[in-house]
């Protein structure tokens, strides 16, 4: 049973586990002032293989969970730690992991899978624009706003998450570059892992939202999942791709490229024309953008609603 710390129960009442984390888990909570309703992920620190990166890890994203600010990356409320637990309070997410809207063993209708697709490259999109890769995306860390089919997604769990050290190689930078050797200005001087690792996993997703099942899975007969990720093998099984339509067909080959100088970027696969769909487009702008109250107040104060019911009366 987790304890939660003294100053966190004074300000949350905790209620039933609801998703079910590989590092840790999520419950309810509310907040005792407002009974607002929220979620609190709670990572043992001992998850962690070692003490130092545990913290070091955890700090990073801690820090990644604070500076993000996008409709479709999860919000962090509020946050505690004890010296082997941190407790993250977040925005409550009533619809869910997508994992358990495609387990069901088909796909998502196109349209639905097309929405969802768009929202996680604005959310990653984001992401690169400030520097942080996420290199774990996943069915599990794409939470829905509602049970609604058309709702907003949200991106979670950046623990695997890395900041592009750009302030070490800007610091090298900095210097007078003559004496440094060629591959410090390359790809290369980042650990090998380039923004584009996310949009190999965000073609994984969309194969999975729109057949129903993996691209790469284990199978007696078959070369071990590694071996097919490496190879780029993967088979769009006819009878659960029948009715996806070439374009988005199109979408996640380009995505599935080994060769991540030829993969599709995300700013491309934005342009990509199975995403020119304005009512998509649009229905996606309504919900990461909602109208405010604000927003729609008509520019005259609104007649008193007696009036309204006189005139009708
Ligand atoms: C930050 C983070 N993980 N970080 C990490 N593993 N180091 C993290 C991971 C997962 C979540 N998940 C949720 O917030 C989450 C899962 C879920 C399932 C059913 C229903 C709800 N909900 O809010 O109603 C859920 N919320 C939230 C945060």
């Amino acid at each position: 049973q987790t304890i939660f710390p003294k100053e966190f129960q004074e300000k949350y009442l905790v209620s039933r586990g609801i998703g079910t984390g590989v590092c840790g888990e999520v419950k309810l909570a509310f907040e005792r002032a407002t009974c607002k309703k929220v979620a609190v992920k709670i990572i043992n620190k001992k998850n962690f293989p070692s003490v130092g990166t545990a913290t070091r890890n955890a700090e990073r994203e801690i820090e990644i969970l604070r500076r993000i600010d996008h409709p479709c990356l999860i919000k962090t409320e509020d946050f505690y730690q004890t010296e082997d637990t941190y407790y993250i309070v977040l925005e409550l997410m009533e619809g869910g992991e997508l994992f358990n809207r495609v387990k069901a063993g088909h796909g998502l209708d196109e349209a639905v899978a097309k929405l969802y697709f768009y929202q996680m490259l604005m959310a990653v999109e984001y992401l690169h624009r400030n520097g942080i890769i996420h290199r774990d995306l996943k069915p599990e860390n794409i939470l829905l706003a509602s049970q609604a089919k058309t709702c907003l997604i949200k991106v979670t769990d950046f623990n695997q998450s890395k900041i592009l050290e750009g302030e070490t190689l800007s610091r090298t930078l900095c210097g007078t570059p003559s004496y440094l050797a060629p591959e410090v200005f390359t790809r290369a001087a980042t650990t090998g892992y380039g923004p584009s690792v996310d949009a190999w996993s965000l073609g994984v997703l969309l194969f999975v939202c729109l057949g129903g099942y993996a691209p790469f899975y284990e199978h007696p007969s078959r070369p071990s999942v590694q071996e097919q990720i490496i190879q780029g093998e993967f088979t769009m099984v006819p009878s659960k791709w029948k009715g996806i339509s070439d374009q988005a067909k199109d979408m996640v080959r380009k995505l599935l490229v080994v060769d991540p100088s030829l993969r599709l970027s995300i700013t491309s696969a934005l342009q990509h024309p199975w995403l020119q769909d304005p009512a998509m487009l649009a229905q996606a702008n309504k919900l990461m953008y909602p109208p405010q109250d604000s927003d729609t107040e008509p520019s005259h104060n609104k007649r008193p609603r007696e009036d309204e019911e006189g005139d009708n009366g």
